[in-house]
C-alpha cells in the first residue's frame, strides 16, 4: 500500500488533527503527496494555513495561504481523490459512525477516538454508544486492532481498522506491560497509577474544567474509579477492576502526561534485572526510551516528541517499585502514535517521520 497510499485527515481543525497535519506534511514518504485535509461536511473550504498558521511555509507554494486547503467532508470527495487511508481525529460518536462507512468503501481507518478500542461491552458501556451490539458495530469491532505498535506491530500492518489508544492508557500500559506479562507484579496488593495530563488532552472546546481560571495555578483529580481509559488498562494488561486504581489529574500546562505507577513485586528484584526486562521488552521499539535505573523521566523531556519515556526506582528490599512514564498526549498519546500506525500499515519504518 505504501507508495500508493492516499491519506485523508478528518478533524484537522482540532488539536490532534493539527499535529497529524504537521507530522504528515513533513513525512519523508509523503513528499509531493500531501494528505487530503477535511472539515465538517457543512464547513466551507479554507486554507490550512488560515486554520493553523504554524503550518505556513515561506514560499507560498506548499502549506501557505494559496496552498493546501481544508475541504468539506464527503464520501464522494474521498472517492474522487482515491483516499485509501482515513485518519479520524474526531469525537468518539463521529468516529463510531464513520469508521464502518469507510470500511464498507474499502478505506482503511486509523481512529484516534475511543470508539473502537474496547473489546468488552462492559468496558464500552462508559461511552453509551447507541449502536452497541448492532451487527454493523460488531463487524467493525471485530476488525479493530488496538493501535499500540509495541504490542500489536504485526496485526497493525494488515489491519483495516486501527483503534489508536487513549493518551493516559498509553502512559500506563507501556510501563506496566513488561512487568505484568513477566508475572512479577503482586496483583493481590493492587497497582496504583497516579496520572497527570496537560489541558490539551481535553480538546480545543473550552469547558468549566479547562477554563484558564479553573486550570491555571491548580492541580485537580477527576474521573476517580470511572475514567473511560480504565477499560483499556484492564483489557490490555489482563487485569480485574479491583487490581488497579487509576486516577487522572489535570495539570496547569498545555501538553504532556506523567503517570507515577506504584507496584509491589512478588519476589525481590534487583534494579539491573528490572532495567534489563524493560530493555529487552522494548528492544525493537524505537519510540520507547528506557531510563537507567534510578533516573526518572520528566514531562519536559518527551513533550513535542513522539517518545514514551519510562524510568523506575526500586526500594532497598527490591519489592516496592515506583515507575514513572512521560509522553506528549498529542503525539505518543495521539497523532504520533497514529502516524506510527500509518507507517506500519504502509510498510514504512515504524519511526519514519517521528524522530
Ligand atoms: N487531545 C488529546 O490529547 C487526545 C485526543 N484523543 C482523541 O482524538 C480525537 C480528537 O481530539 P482533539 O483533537 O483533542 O479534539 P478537538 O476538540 O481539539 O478537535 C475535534 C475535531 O473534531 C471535529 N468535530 C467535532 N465535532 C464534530 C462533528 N459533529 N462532526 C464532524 N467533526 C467534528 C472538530 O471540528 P470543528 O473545528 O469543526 O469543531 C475538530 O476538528 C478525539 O476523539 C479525542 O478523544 C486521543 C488521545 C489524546
Ligand atoms: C486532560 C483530559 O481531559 N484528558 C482527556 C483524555 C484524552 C484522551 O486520551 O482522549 P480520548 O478521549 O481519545 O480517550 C480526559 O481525561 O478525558
Amino acid at each position: 500500500m505504501g507508495d500508493s497510499a492516499q491519506i485523508a485527515v478528518m478533524g484537522v481543525s482540532g488539536y490532534a488533527g493539527a499535529e497529524l497535519a504537521r507530522l504528515l506534511l513533513h513525512h519523508p514518504q509523503l513528499k509531493g503527496k500531501a494528505p487530503l485535509f477535511l472539515g465538517r461536511a457543512e464547513s466551507t473550504r479554507e486554507p490550512l494555513a488560515a486554520l493553523h498558521p504554524q503550518l505556513m511555509d515561506n514560499n507560498g507554494t506548499g502549506m501557505g495561504p494559496e496552498g493546501l486547503q481544508v475541504e468539506p467532508f464527503s464520501w464522494d470527495l474521498l472517492a474522487e481523490r482515491g483516499v485509501s487511508l482515513l485518519l479520524l481525529a474526531t469525537p468518539h460518536e463521529q468516529s463510531r459512525a464513520w469508521a464502518p462507512q469507510a470500511l464498507e468503501r474499502g478505506i482503511r481507518v486509523v481512529d484516534l477516538s475511543g470508539a473502537w478500542r474496547l473489546r468488552e461491552a462492559s468496558n464500552r458501556a462508559v461511552y453509551k454508544f447507541e449502536d452497541d451490539g448492532s451487527p454493523v458495530a460488531a463487524a467493525a469491532q471485530a476488525k479493530s486492532v488496538y493501535g499500540m505498535p509495541e504490542l500489536y506491530r504485526d496485526e497493525i500492518r494488515d489491519a483495516a481498522l486501527v483503534a489508536n489508544p487513549g493518551c493516559y492508557a498509553t502512559s500506563v500500559i507501556l510501563p506496566l506491560k513488561p512487568l505484568v506479562e513477566a508475572g512479577w507484579v503482586d496483583l493481590s496488593r493492587g497497582i496504583v497509577s497516579d496520572s497527570k495530563s496537560g489541558v490539551s488532552g481535553a480538546g480545543k472546546a473550552p469547558t468549566a474544567k479547562t477554563h484558564f481560571m479553573s486550570a491555571a495555578d491548580n492541580l485537580s483529580a477527576y474521573g476517580v474509579f470511572g475514567h473511560r481509559h480504565t477499560g483499556e488498562l484492564l483489557e490490555q494488561l489482563d487485569l480485574e477492576a479491583e487490581q488497579v486504581i487509576f486516577t487522572p489529574h489535570l495539570l496547569p500546562i498545555p501538553r504532556g502526561i506523567m503517570s507515577t505507577i506504584y507496584v509491589w513485586f512478588k519476589e525481590p528484584k534487583k534494579a539491573d534485572e528490572v532495567e534489563a526486562l524493560y530493555r529487552s521488552f522494548f528492544a525493537q521499539s524505537p519510540l520507547v526510551r528506557i531510563f537507567a535505573a534510578g533516573q526518572l523521566p520528566q514531562i519536559q523531556y518527551s513533550v513535542r516528541t513522539s517518545y514514551c519515556d519510562i524510568g523506575f526506582h526500586l526500594d532497598r528490599g527490591g519489592r516496592r517499585c515506583v515507575i514513572v512514564s512521560c509522553l506528549d498526549n498529542l503525539l505518543k498519546g495521539a497523532a504520533g502514535q497514529a502516524v506510527q500506525n500509518v507507517n506500519l500499515m504502509c510498510g514504512w519504518k515504524e519511526e519514519e517521520g517521528l524522530l
